[in-house]
């Protein structure tokens, strides 16, 4: 791989290539990746405005279509193939019709076929206020751990990916976290598997390590629930957005649900339900007022509260738009801009997804999609036929939540299910939480917390679609091996 930070290609000079590549996140590395396996003799380009890229490691297996991995940051100058050619600069304008790029450094750029990885940025509340943070990448990172040096209290707002790890992570501060819902990690589960993680954060010791799993001998429950159950006139009311399949008030008379969190400072302390309504800076403090006129005073406020897909380029011919301001790209990744692809954060999926897939800002997906724009732009360039890569057909995504290995299957929340599904629901405390949501007898998705290896025999259900009625409650049924059963 031929590093370029300047000097090769000096400002003012041209240089043509027959793959421009443009972000060296996931998206826009694997992308460049995937074309130098089928293109090795090309000129391959990479751009990316950060001297750092990511990269994928250790990628391993959870089931045939669901993979964990660990994502490595890099310099430039010792992970790519030797094809690819890096240049260290920022995209700034696109003349479409003549096929160039500008950069920032005055570079201009030819292109055959281009892919734009550009990624996303955080959606902050108060954005110009200099005790609001947001988390996206290293650089943010290191801003969080200058505030926390001299930070007591923090506030945390947003109940998805970032606030769940952070709430768990976080240690030696008193944490405020602000929720809109009536349960934690909104984004990722329902209040059932909430609850679960619950005694997880309570089961932290002072010294932020992990208790024993207590109960870890507790028994199973095994529970059933239809849709009339779980969407009871209470959850109407308060959720006016249907999230899917949430679990009403029915499922916490099985428990005590702990409203705040302990005293201690590693345990966070849980505002549910509530919003921002005022944020005061004065003496290099924030003071807070929610909805319900709780005040908080804290040090600094980190808003977990999204990302919005990141384009701060232009282009001569304006790109086609999803809703939520991504580049719209069809089942080829293809712009609707003549030779112009976009893959990861930065796109939206406009081509109809499959029944058991939508489109979530995941390293899992920016890497589905690099790959798939890769094989696109190959294909055109070879004037081939080829069908979009069968991980769209089901979401999968691996992760970590609160201490636990967590697989997230299909339309794991009900998402878009309408009103005719069930739940069935296995949760033993400090050890596993397994839910699936069945429709018409067939699995439509599932939420598995804890090293439950149902990965592969869920995504076999989900695929085949077998009318699983018959076996009743008994699919999850502690004392029965449904991996031999369906294997
Ligand atoms: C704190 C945090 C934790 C996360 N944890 C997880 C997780 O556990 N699992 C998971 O699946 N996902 C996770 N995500 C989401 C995941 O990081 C993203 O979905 C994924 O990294 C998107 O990859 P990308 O390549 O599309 O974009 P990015 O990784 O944002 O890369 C975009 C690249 O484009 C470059 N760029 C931008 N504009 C220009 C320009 N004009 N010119 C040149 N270069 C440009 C940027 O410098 C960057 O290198 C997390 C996100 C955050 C913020
Ligand atoms: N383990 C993993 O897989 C992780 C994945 N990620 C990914 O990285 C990206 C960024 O993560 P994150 O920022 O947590 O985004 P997420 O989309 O995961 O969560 C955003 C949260 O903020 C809430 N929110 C949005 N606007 C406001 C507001 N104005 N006030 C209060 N709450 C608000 C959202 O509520 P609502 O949904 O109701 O709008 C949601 O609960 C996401 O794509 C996420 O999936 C990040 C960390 C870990």
């Amino acid at each position: 791989m031929a590093s370029d930070s300047g000097d090769h290609i000096t400002q003012f000079e041209e240089h043509s290539s027959t793959f421009l590549v443009v972000g060296g996140g996931i998206a826009g590395v694997t992308c460049a990746e995937t074309l130098a396996i089928y293109h090795p003799e090309e000129k391959i380009t990479l751009i990316t405005e950060s001297s750092v890229i990511k990269t994928i490691a250790n990628l391993e297996p959870v089931a045939r279509y669901v993979y964990k991995f660990d994502v490595k940051e890099q310099s430039l100058n010792d992970s790519l193939p030797p094809a690819i050619l890096t240049i260290v600069d920022r995209l700034k304008t696109i003349e479409a019709l003549d096929h160039f790029v500008l950069t920032e450094n005055g570079r201009r750029i030819y292109y055959k076929y281009m892919c734009l990885c550009t990624g996303a940025t955080p959606n902050l509340i108060l954005g110009n206020n200099p005790r609001v943070i947001g988390i996206r990448d290293t650089d943010s990172v290191l801003t969080l751990q200058e505030f926390l040096k001299h930070a007591k209290k923090v506030t945390l707002l947003g109940n998805g990916g970032i606030a769940s790890e952070l709430a768990y992570e976080l240690h030696g501060i008193e944490v405020h976290w602000v929720v809109k819902d009536n349960h934690i990690a909104s984004t990722f589960v329902d209040p059932g598997a909430a609850h679960f993680f619950q005694e997880s954060i309570h089961l932290k010791k002072p010294d932020g390590s992990n208790a024993d799993k207590a109960n870890s001998q507790s028994t199973s429950i095994v529970k059933r629930l239809r849709y009339k159950e779980i969407q009871s006139k209470e959850l109407c009311k308060e959720n006016n957005k249907i999230r899917g399949a949430a679990l009403g008030p029915d499922w916490h008379r099985n428990f005590t649900l702990t409203g705040n969190a302990s005293s201690t400072t590693d345990s966070p302390i849980i505002h549910y339900k509530t919003h921002i309504k005022e944020i005061v800076e004065k003496n290099k403090k924030i003071f807070i007022t929610l909805n319900n006129d709780e005040r908080i005073e804290c040090d600094f406020l980190i808003s977990a509260t999204g990302v919005e897909p990141h384009h701060n380029y232009s282009c001569s011919i304006p790109f086609s738009m999803g809703t939520d301001g991504g580049i719209a790209v069809n089942d080829m990744m293809e712009t609707n801009v003549l030779d112009i692809y976009a893959a990861g954060d930065v796109c939206t999926a406009m081509w109809e997804h499959g029944e058991h897939w939508f489109q979530m800002r995941l390293w899992t997906q920016a890497r589905q999609m690099g790959c798939m724009a890769g094989r696109s732009m190959d294909a055109k360039l070879t004037n081939e036929v080829i069908y979009q890569d069968f991980c769209f057909e089901l979401f999968g995504h691996v992760t970590q939540l609160f201490g636990y290995p967590v697989v997230l299957l299909g339309r794991y929340n009900g998402q878009g299910l309408g009103t005719d599904y069930e739940l069935l629901i296995r949760s033993t405390a400090g050890k596993e939480y397994i839910k699936f949501v069945l429709q018409n007898g067939r699995l439509r998705g599932a939420i598995l917390i804890g090293n439950t290896e149902l990965a592969e025999t869920c995504e076999n259900l989900i695929l085949n679609k077998i009318d699983l009625t018959p076996y009743g409650d008994d699919i999850l049924n502690p004392d029965i091996d449904i991996e031999d059963y369906f294997d």
